[in-house]
């Protein structure tokens, strides 16, 4: 299979090329020349699949390149049940993302997929666990190293550090926002005292940080010298371990294959809904595709008035949803690269239009006009008071304590349901990250594994730094 970038570069790259690559050259972000489909044959024979067993032929359509017997033991090894341990109950999650029925709301089921049982506690571990065997498998068959620049709004820095500690040839750089995180995902990261891992908060929010990992990876001499790799979700690799998930939630919701359901994704970066998008092209049964965002509503508002528009650093809030806390989506290029008919001109000229005004408006177009019918997606926001009843009413309801950003999922998954299709919202992160919140809408402590009490009081490593692309560049020449 064959990758091109959004922004028209096409140079016959393959799958093992593009994740050393990251970014394409010109900026824009790695799709396939085309989708992979799936037949009904193909759907019928993956509905009783184990995890690991979906995960190796949903992702053998996209890693051409990688032989059979060469991806299949390494995706057995990613998706094992003792990497996937119930953070609550301490127990190895055999098929990985567990469907919990919660109950049935106007006639339909409303379900959680619980995507959050990896090592760091957020749905992040999914993708990351498989980019470090990945990155390890290529870096050898290829004699390369791989320096890893990557920007976290809270919960991608800790799955990207704990998937590549003491990962041969790898180094991980991440950039945080200063003070933004939860106590917890602060501690989680800055604990870390791994030779290979280096922390480096930012004076500014996650989207800044962003901006320095995609002007990096646009110095392409800089890039070549340094070996310079990315772990967001602009790396295709994450949004493929991604789709993978549509497929076992919608198995695990419906009977047949001639049936329909309907996911709520809490959004920010645009990465996981991605996932559902491709998974959709590919041929699943997706009716509607639920982008939830927080109070920092970009996307919301981008399918509700066709008008796009970023926020600065100024204009962007300090949420209880602190992982969804961002105003340029880097993953929605490669949706509106699909909705402008993959005409890259388009596409190009729609980003360069955002990155001189801000904003990009095709309210009056027929591409916005057909997103609903066309490609499922709908959106809605939440905000900290709705998030909080969410919270409260899903565990007074069903007995659950869910985290503020499936919160933000559950409050507009019910703006959309349908009579006889199942909901499906995807829990995103465990409470436990979010004990702030959690006290706040129930009073109560978020139980946590033991291998995470008093993490708060460990010691920390972490350089502060201005929100400054020549700052990093220095930090990542003094230590490769
Ligand atoms: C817990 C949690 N929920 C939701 C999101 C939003 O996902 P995406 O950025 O892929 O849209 C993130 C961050 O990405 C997250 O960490
Ligand atoms: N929410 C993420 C930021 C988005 O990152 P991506 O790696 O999914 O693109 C975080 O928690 O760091």
């Amino acid at each position: 299979m064959k990758y091109i970038s959004t922004r028209g570069h096409a140079a016959g790259e393959q799958f093992c090329d593009i994740l050393l690559g990251g970014l394409a050259p010109d900026g824009g972000l790695y799709l396939p020349e085309s989708y992979p489909q799936v037949s009904a044959t193909e759907l019928a024979a993956w509905r009783n699949l184990s995890y690991p067993e979906l995960a190796f032929v949903v992702l053998s359509k996209f890693c051409t390149d990688i032989l059979p017997e060469e991806l299949a033991p390494l995706v057995s090894r990613t998706y094992a049940p003792q990497v996937f341990i119930n953070a609550r109950a301490g127990q190895w999650i055999e098929d990985i993302t567990p469907l919990t029925t919660l109950g049935v709301e106007r006639n339909t089921t409303l379900s959680l997929l619980s995507l959050s049982n990896g090592p760091t506690l957020a749905f992040k571990d999914m993708a990351m666990q498989l980019l470090g065997n990945l990155f390890e498998f290529v870096l050898k068959q290829r004699g390369q190293t791989l320096n890893i620049l990557g920007a976290t709004s809270g919960d991608t820095g800790s799955a990207a550090e704990y998937a590549m500690r003491g990962k041969k040839g790898v180094k991980v750089f991440m950039l945080s926002p200063k003070g933004k995180m939860s106590a917890f995902q602060t501690a989680q990261m800055y604990s870390l005292q791994d030779e290979n891992i280096i922390n480096i908060a930012i004076d500014g929010v996650f989207d800044d940080a962003q901006d320095i990992v995609k002007a990096v990876s646009n110095d392409h001499a800089f890039k070549a010298a340094h070996n310079i790799g990315t772990v967001n979700s602009i790396n295709w690799a994450r949004v493929i371990a991604q789709v993978v998930y549509y497929f076992k939630g919608y198995f695990a919701a419906t009977k047949s294959n001639d049936e329909q359901v309907s996911f709520a994704v809490p959004s920010g970066n645009f990465g996981n809904v991605c996932a559902g998008h491709i998974a959709r092209q590919m041929g699943l049964p997706i009716r509607k595709l639920i982008v939830a965002t927080n109070e920092n509503n970009v996307l919301d508002e981008f399918f509700k008035t066709g008008i796009y528009r970023v926020r600065t650093a100024k204009d962007t809030h300090h949420t209880s949803s602190p992982s969804m806390d961002i105003s340029k989506a880097s993953n929605f290029e490669r949706f509106i690269f699909d909705l402008m008919g993959r005409d890259a001109a388009k596409t190009r000229a729609l980003f360069k239009q955002v990155e001189k005004t801000g904003q990009f408006d095709i309210s009056n177009t027929p591409e916005f006009a057909s997103i609903e019918e066309k490609y499922g997606f709908v959106s809605g926001r939440s905000t900290h008071k709705q998030r909080l009843l969410a919270i409260r009413e899903v565990f007074h309801d069903y007995k659950e304590i869910i985290d503020p950003h499936t919160a933000d999922g559950v409050y507009v998954a019910f703006q959309y349901l349908e009579k006889g299709v199942p909901m499906i919202v995807l829990e995103t992160a465990q409470a436990a990250k979010f004990n702030e919140t959690i006290m706040e809408a129930l009073g109560v402590n978020a139980a946590r594994p033991d291998a995470y009490i008093d993490i708060e009081k460990r010691e920390q490593r972490v350089i502060h730094i201005a929100s400054d692309v020549n700052a990093v560049k220095d930090i990542l020449s003094k230590n490769i």
